[in-house]
């Protein structure tokens, strides 16, 4: 049984990037202090940088203990180490490298031409493998229970590198996959499948413009999660959109949260 989601709506992607920060600030500084650390799941693409980059500037950073915060991604383009493309190096120029993290708990996805040479399938079960040594035993399962994995979504409706229709929002088995002939560029990418996004305690999706539109009124209206990956993306205790008014305007009025809209 699925909670509902919740759907807050902001007046910009600004402003939304910068409550998704202030969200995301609270919700780490109270796992630290329930549980002693903090595990999120970041993701590419604008917005998820954005909120990134809002949190590298709030004056609340800083309640954070970076010493104890494990970082993961959700997906990553599978491109050399460094390269400008890798949402690796897009979340370190964002906040990554002004902020003290202890570099054992960032967990950057595989580089191509790195460990496992051009061969994503192998970098996405090497992942695999790094994740299932995190789990803890209270963890029950093949992943560490990530306090928030984040998500951007695409205007076909994909998250992470799960694009409709494709093998990787198939897969009910796998917690990694490698994605070939993705639709967004580059081509070859790692990624998260659904089980694995499913086993976060709280799934946050962002998504900002008109052009993301159709796809947030596609996926919360009751589409299947493979022809609407996002509609597959779901907490196990919170499912929560985070939106601009561009993107929530083909929405139902009557869903729109009292507040922040
Ligand atoms: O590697 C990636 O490209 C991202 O992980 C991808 O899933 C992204 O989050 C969406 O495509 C939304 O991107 P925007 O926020 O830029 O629209």
């Amino acid at each position: 049984m699925t909670v509902a989601p919740q759907i807050v709506v902001h007046r910009d992607k600004d402003l939304m990037a910068q409550a998704a920060a202030a969200r995301l600030i609270t919700k780490i500084v109270d796992a630290q202090a329930a549980r002693g650390f903090a595990s999120v799941v970041l993701t590419g693409g604008r917005n998820g940088n954005g909120l990134l980059a809002a949190l590298a500037s709030s004056p609340a950073r800083d309640a954070i203990d970076w010493s104890k915060l494990d970082l993961w991604w959700g997906d990553e383009r599978f491109l050399p180490e460094g390269d400008a493309d890798r949402n690796v190096t897009q979340a370190r120029e964002a906040l990554l490298d002004a902020v003290p993290l202890d570099p054992a708990r960032v967990h950057a996805m595989p580089a191509s031409g790195g460990s496992y040479g051009a061969d994503a399938d192998a970098a996405a079960a090497g992942y695999a493998a790094e994740l299932a040594a995190a789990a803890r035993p209270e963890d029950h399962g093949p992943v560490p229970s990530f306090d928030v994995l984040l998500l951007g979504v695409g205007p076909d409706t994909h998250v992470a590198s799960l694009f409709p229709e494709h093998p990787g929002v198939r897969e009910t088995e796998r917690t990694v996959v490698g994605v070939h002939g993705a639709p967004k560029p580059p081509p070859i990418r790692v990624s998260l499948t659904l089980p694995a996004i499913r086993a976060a305690r709280e799934v946050w999706l962002l998504a900002a413009g008109e052009d993301k539109a159709k796809a947030v009124t596609i996926a919360l209206s009751g589409a299947g999660e493979i022809q609407a990956p996002a509609a597959g993306a779901y907490g196990r205790s919170r499912t929560l959109w985070l939106l601009d008014r561009a993107a929530a305007a083909g929405l139902p009025a009557q869903l729109y949260p009292p507040a922040s809209a």
